[in-house]
């Protein structure tokens, strides 16, 4: 069965957008699996989102193609979720899943996963009343009684505390656990990336200048300073002293930058979780 679904791939060639003058992606190369979960890094502006736009066909390119007649995305079967998404302040938690099911029999699976996910008692709360986190598990819910096939997720838990994040990314890590669905993550967090996903890609100066999968990070023995590097999308040569992640690290607890991701204590991830948090703001 997955081995099927793995078969249908899209292509991405030499893919390119320009915003007027500025050319935001030059030339992107990508083929993906159905069913793969990728991590779209890299810095601030270095064209993450647009590349997660352009591949759900919210922007045209200007150059290149994009094959994906495998895949099907459509507005059924996708879901789209940013950063401080908005609904009407007074809209209550379940009349928002009612008006965004697309059948009866889906607002119901909505309720369920209300339930199996905590927010049984805030159903009847307007959305002007809830937390960050709330609302994050309100769009999430929203979408997955729809049955997407298709995740499209771009930086969702930026701005949450510590406790909403994790609580998010249990949350996620569960459904896709128990799913076959295919994930676009756009995030800033090494944490978020590798609770979620199994692919990772770095886009820089208009390419992709990385692409791991997860069976590769472990077999190099992966590191937090080569997953920063990943991250920050630099080559080896450019990084070390020239990352602020670096810089505080090799500063504050100098032996942790060559420990195995796997390896680091609790207090330790925590703390590089806070530095991702200061760095990405
Ligand atoms: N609609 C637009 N019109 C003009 N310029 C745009 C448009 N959308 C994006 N850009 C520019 O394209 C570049 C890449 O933007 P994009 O949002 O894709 O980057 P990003 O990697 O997602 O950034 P961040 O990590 O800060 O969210 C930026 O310089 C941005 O200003």
């Amino acid at each position: 069965m997955i081995n099927s679904i793995l078969e249908k791939k899209m292509k991405i060639t030499n893919l390119a957008i320009k915003f007027g003058d500025k050319e935001v992606l030059q030339s992107i190369n990508l083929q993906v699996n159905k069913g793969e979960r990728i991590a779209i890094l890299g810095q601030n502006g270095s064209g993450k989102t647009t590349l997660l736009n352009l591949i759900n066909k919210t922007l045209v390119p200007t150059a290149g193609k994009i094959e994906d007649e495998d895949f099907e995305i459509n507005n059924q079967n996708r879901c789209y979720i940013m950063q401080h998404e908005n609904l009407p302040s007074e809209l209550k938690i379940k009349e928002a899943l009612y008006v965004l099911a697309q059948s009866p029999e889906n607002f119901e699976k909505g309720l369920g996963l209300a339930e199996h996910f905590d927010l049984t008692k805030a159903l009847d709360k307007r959305f002007s009343k809830l937390s960050g986190g709330e609302k994050q598990k309100l769009f999430l819910i929203s979408a997955i009684q729809n049955n997407p096939e298709y995740f499209f997720l771009d930086e969702i838990t930026t701005g949450l505390d510590y406790n909403s994040r994790d609580e998010l990314l249990s949350f996620l890590s569960e459904v896709f656990e128990e799913s076959q669905a295919t994930l676009f993550l756009v995030t800033h967090y090494i944490e978020e990336a590798l609770r979620l996903c199994n692919r990772f890609v770095v886009v820089a100066n208009g390419r992709i200048t990385q692409d791991f999968t997860r069976d590769e990070l472990v077999q190099t023995n992966f590191s937090l300073v080569q997953f920063d590097r990943l991250q920050i999308g630099l080559t080896e040569e450019l990084i070390d002293e020239k990352t602020w992640t670096y810089k505080i690290l090799k500063d504050k607890m100098p032996d942790i930058l060559e420990t195995r991701y796997e390896e680091i204590t609790r207090y330790e991830r925590d703390f590089v979780r806070n530095l991702g948090e200061i760095i990405s703001d």
